[in-house]
């Protein structure tokens, strides 16, 4: 970002009122009603998870704690899943006396101030502040921010429950659903029972690299709290709306606040199993018409799926937000998941190798997202009315091939 626009984002700032409105947030919830006294607390932000997209987040997030500091406590707190990991002598920053042997990654992350295995080559504010302790990342926080793999999500939560401002709001940034006996649960739904906090989702054409490099794009920000929550104590300002886009929005990172969590959260999801579709044809070389046959199809998959399972999930946010339409398209081109089916279509392997070999650690969503929808479409008998998901699924269990495709369509 140019100084001069982080000089007018600072002067933004300081015009901001204890309920965060700013004449660039259109739209509030109820929960933006006047409060009685001015706020003398800040919010404390932390984020769970420090992959690829979170730290990307965070970057994000420890740039508005900076350009906010009327609303939110500077320090951003960014749990990492701790491991080893081996510096390269051909860093920039290495150090043959510090850096000869392996080093945990949270460290290494406070030292240079980069995520040098998940988000290479990008500097990081700092503000954000690695912990490997999920327990003092958290503590205090009343702004969670969720961002790992869906798979783990529940362990994540139940490790936390009990130890979180029981005042705290939550985003999650997570793709994927989470699947039970019970039926199909977004993961907004999942963190909100599980700690017993409400928590909204972000969802977006967002590849996190092109982020971090502070690329323009959009994203999408689903909030919409019942009345019923433990208040949040009036030291605080207001979380609503307006508080949320001031600390995601950015000049290159522009927030469009609603209220559709399930829409949001469920383009996410399944526009990972339309990628892997999409990198199946490509792998084949079939070409941009078949290309984006396979988009047209998932995306009217995506929006049917959303609006016969979910009632609160409203058409247009699939057409219309960047979570709908524009993210299937993203990920349909440079997605991890459309790299990794295409790779594994040219080279005659499994998408499970492919994702081994070349993510270094990354993990894909849309392989987990594409077995757990056929799950819960079988049990219901559904399976037909959602031809390319259905496609999908058979082809990564190998009952199906990608030459069968247009039959599968047809
Ligand atoms: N990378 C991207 O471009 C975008 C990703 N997303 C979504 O964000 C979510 C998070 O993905 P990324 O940050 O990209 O992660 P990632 O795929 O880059 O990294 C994997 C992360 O999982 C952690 N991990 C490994 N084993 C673990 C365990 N047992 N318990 C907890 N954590 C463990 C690793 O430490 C690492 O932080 C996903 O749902 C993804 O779909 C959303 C938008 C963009
Ligand atoms: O969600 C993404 C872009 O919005 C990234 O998708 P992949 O996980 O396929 O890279």
């Amino acid at each position: 970002m140019s100084s001069r626009a982080a000089a007018r984002l600072a002067r933004v700032a300081g015009h901001i009122t204890a309920s965060a409105s700013s004449p660039s947030t259109s739209t509030s919830t109820s929960s933006s009603t006047a409060r009685k006294m001015a706020p003398t607390r800040k919010h404390k932000v932390a984020i769970i998870g420090s992959g690829n997209w979170g730290s990307a987040i965070a970057k994000i997030l420890a740039e508005n704690t900076t350009a906010h500091p009327h609303l939110f406590e500077s320090e951003v707190r960014m749990w990492v899943f701790e491991e080893d990991y081996q510096l390269s002598s051909s860093h920039k920053a290495y150090d043959a006396s510090k850096h000869s042997q392996p080093k945990k990654l949270s460290s290494l992350i406070n030292e240079l101030h980069e995520n040098v295995k998940y988000l290479p080559n990008i500097a990081l504010p700092p503000n954000v502040v690695a912990d490997p302790s999920i327990l003092s990342a958290v503590k205090d926080a009343s702004l969670l921010i969720f961002n790992v793999p869906h798979q783990f999500v529940s362990k994540i939560c139940d490790q936390i429950h009990g130890h979180i401002v029981p005042y705290a709001r939550a985003i999650s940034c997570i793709k994927g659903v989470d699947v039970s006996s019970d039926g199909i649960s977004l993961f907004s739904d999942v963190i909100g029972r599980k700690l017993g906090i409400y928590c909204g989702a972000l969802s977006g054409a967002n590849i996190a690299n092109e982020v971090a490099e502070e690329k323009f794009c959009e994203t999408t920000i689903a909030y919409d709290p019942p009345g019923t929550l433990t208040p949040c104590p009036e030291e605080f300002p207001v979380i609503d709306h307006s508080l949320w886009k001031h600390l995601f929005h950015r000049p290159y990172f522009h927030v469009s606040m609603i209220h559709d969590v399930a829409g949001t959260s469920l383009g996410g999801a399944l526009k990972n199993v339309i990628a892997i579709g999409a990198g199946f044809v490509d792998g084949m070389g079939w070409g941009d018409n078949a290309k984006a046959a396979i988009m047209r199809v998932g995306i009217l998959e995506m929006r049917k799926f959303g609006l016969m399972f979910f009632d609160s999930c409203k058409s247009e946010t699939f057409t219309e937000e960047s979570c709908g339409v524009a993210d299937l398209i993203t990920s349909c081109a440079g997605g991890r998941n459309h790299k990794c089916a295409k790779l594994s279509v040219e080279q005659g392997r499994p998408i499970e190798e492919i994702e081994a070999e070349v993510l270094n650690g990354q993990k894909l969503q849309g392989t987990l997202t594409a077995m757990e929808v056929n799950e819960f479409l079988k049990a219901r008998g559904k399976e037909k009315e959602f031809p390319l998901m259905t496609a999908v699924h058979k082809i990564l269990i190998r009952e199906a091939s990608v030459e069968d495709i247009p039959h599968l369509l047809d």
